[in-house]
């Protein structure tokens, strides 16, 4: 293993290490300096916003209507009031996305114009083109697995000097063998950047922002979740997969894809618990297992991929086929109304909510045989486990599958309780997992909004909106009514935005999130449907409408979880994005602050009351949005 690498991860002997809260607390305050004593109020009330130089130059050449939005908030004072702090926004990436995909019962054609992948897609045939040499069978295309492969193995994104090494006897060097050759000095491409203008180019986003994207600086950063010291060459995969990996222009690895395949491909498989923070690629990770495990030759299903939502299963469709467009193998949505009680499928990989497949099994080998399934792949993971979520038809139908079934769990998150859980689903599994104030990524700026009561909230949206959509932005609201409620108002003031939520037909949903994806619509309001997994590149801005909140024996407090899921639609594979949580009252100034100590982050806080406050929101957002010049 190359030494940067050493500095990246550390391993740990038992599971019992990562569990132990002592040692998350440890890890808690090693990681975050500011943690220890770190005291939201104090942190947001006593700071004092200062955009960078160049931030605040471009702003002036976008003139936003700082005016109109001052106007537009209820109870708008000029009383001076503390302003916030932040750090100059980060340098990020932002790549080209566009198009739709439709729904299909069976495996769509390949689509030139797929928002997954934006700009790479550019050249991609959009009829699946048939290649003449399947992959061999399953085994050929693995690795072999370290002798100690099944220990748990912690990502972090930090230091080396506030890493340790927890077990002994392993290193990265046990796969390290697999990966010789890979270009370790991360430098590896300077012309991956891409520029805001790339997204111009199909014509769905213009504006004068000159984003420059250095993808390959961040893949050199041993820092970042996209760190990688190695290459997809060097994971010995096969040819069709490397064709499908290089048409949708991945050229390296990011950190989760390089410590999960190795041990996702080894032989014989072994189950796996992955965490990494959201937009890091997990999808592609667990894609190219399965791809790599499917026998094109065997005409049944052979791997299942479970999401939470049909939203989130259409996206990992559509990344299976484009990855996997140069192969024979072929996928099946399985969502409701998607199959035939009297139809068998013939497809190699299932992807779904569990509901359906629940459905599907529960007619025998009448859909599909079982016994066939080689790898169960659960997306979310936390959510598809957990008690309070769709636990119990996971469990059932992993009930239904072969005992010796590859598990693989990916999510962004896993409390500790879920962690016992996942353990248990998912036994002898290979694990990694970030430390404690390491789940979400730096690229996204939090801030936290202070508004005069719920009407203000609406206000403060509505003044919002031309910063909304300067890119995409997404809204969560706690209820379908808020979120429907909200669209309404904003559409008859004149303002272009769509409501996405459960109570919606199937049809309706997809048409939604095509036409949000083609950036049609540029201001999404939702529920927590699309909390999870959801992948538009180009979304910058999040506003946390409400505070997500748990419900649990009527003991209402933040869903940490769900923020981060949420805050994660923005931010993606180091791209900039910016989260506003709105706080009306002193339960939501308390859930916040709740947040904000337990990820270890400080928000910047934005009074909507102070006009120059808002003027600084609207230049923090901006500056968020578009990243130095
Ligand atoms: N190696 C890579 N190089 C470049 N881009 C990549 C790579 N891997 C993934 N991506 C891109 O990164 C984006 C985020 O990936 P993905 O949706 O898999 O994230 P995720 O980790 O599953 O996030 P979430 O936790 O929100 O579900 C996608 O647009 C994907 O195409």
């Amino acid at each position: 293993m190359s030494e940067s690498n050493n500095n990246t991860v550390t391993t740990s002997s038992s599971w019992a290490d990562l569990d132990d809260e002592e040692d998350g607390k440890v890890e808690f305050k090693g990681l975050n300096p500011s943690a220890n004593s770190f005291n939201p109020s104090s942190t947001s009330s006593s700071s004092s916003f200062k955009p960078t130089s160049t931030s605040a130059n471009q702003q002036e050449k976008d003139d936003a209507p700082v005016a109109s939005l001052l106007s537009r908030i209820s109870g708008l004072t000029t009383n001076p009031t503390p302003t916030p702090e932040s750090n100059p926004p980060a340098s990020g990436p932002t790549e080209p996305s566009s198009s739709s995909s439709s729904v299909s019962s069976t495996r769509p054609k390949p689509n030139t114009s797929s928002a997954l992948f934006g700009k790479a897609l550019a050249g991609v045939k959009s009829d699946r083109p048939s290649h003449p040499s399947p992959p061999p069978a399953p085994a050929s295309t693995a690795t072999t697995a370290p002798s100690s492969a099944k220990t748990p193995v912690e990502l972090i994104n930090n230091d080396s000097d506030k890493k340790e090494s927890k077990m002994s006897g392993f290193n990265d060097g046990g796969w390290e063998g697999n990966t010789q050759g890979a270009n370790g000095n991360g430098h590896e491409d300077k012309k991956d950047a891409l520029t805001d203008a790339s997204m111009s180019e199909g014509g769905l986003i213009s504006n004068d922002f000159q984003v420059e994207v250095k993808l390959a600086d961040l893949q050199a950063d041993p820092d970042s979740a996209l760190y990688s010291a190695k290459t997809f060459e060097a994971l010995n995969l096969h040819e069709d997969l490397m064709k499908g990996i290089y048409s949708v222009g991945f050229k390296k690895p990011s950190k989760i894809q390089e410590k999960a395949l190795p041990l996702l491909l080894s032989n014989p498989p072994q189950n796996l618990i992955g965490q990494s923070q959201s937009g890091t690629g997990k999808t592609a990770a667990f894609t190219l297992n399965m791809l790599s495990r499917v026998d094109p030759g065997l005409l049944t299903p052979q791997a299942i991929c479970l999401a939470p939502s049909r939203e989130l299963a259409r996206q990992i469709q559509e990344v299976v086929d484009k990855i996997g467009q140069f192969t024979q193998i072929t996928t099946h949505l399985a969502v409701p109304k998607s199959w035939a009680r009297g139809k068998r499928i013939d497809k190699h990989i299932l992807i779904g909510t569990p509901g359906t497949l629940v459905d599907m099994l529960s007619m025998g080998k009448r859909i599909f045989d079982p016994a066939q399934i080689r790898v169960f792949v659960l997306d979310e993971a936390d959510e598809m486990i957990a008690l309070q979520g769709l636990g119990d038809q996971t469990v059932r139908i992993k009930k239904m599958l072969p005992a010796g079934v590859q598990n693989v769990l990916f999510s962004a998150t896993f409390t500790e309780e879920v962690q016992h859980f996942a353990q248990s689903f998912a036994p002898e599994a290979n694990q990694l997992f970030l430390k404690k104030g390491e789940v979400t990524v730096d690229a996204i700026k939090q801030l936290y909004l202070e508004c005069d009561g719920e009407e203000s909230k609406y206000d403060a949206l509505s003044a919002l909106y031309d910063c909304m959509s300067i890119g995409q932005s997404i809204v969560f609201c706690k209820t379908k009514a808020t979120a429907d409620g909200i669209a309404d108002r904003l559409t008859k003031e004149g303002h272009q935005v769509a409501s996405l939520h459960g109570d919606k037909m199937s049809n309706e949903r997809d048409d939604i999130l095509d036409g949000f994806r083609n950036a049609k619509t540029k201001v999404l309001i939702t529920t927590n449907v699309v909390a999870r997994g959801i992948d538009i590149q180009q979304v910058n801005m999040v506003v946390n409408y409400d505070v997500p909140e748990l419900n649990r024996d009527q003991d209402y407090r933040p869903d940490i979880e769900t923020y981060i899921h949420r805050i994660g639609r923005t931010g993606r594979f180091g791209r900039k994005g910016c989260s506003v949580i709105f706080v009306h009252d002193d339960k939501s100034r308390d859930d916040v602050n709740y947040i904000m100590e337990q990820l270890g982050k400080p928000m910047q806080k934005i009074n909507a009351r102070s006009e120059k406050d808002l003027d600084q929101l609207e230049k923090a957002l901006k500056a968020a949005m578009k990243g130095p010049n």
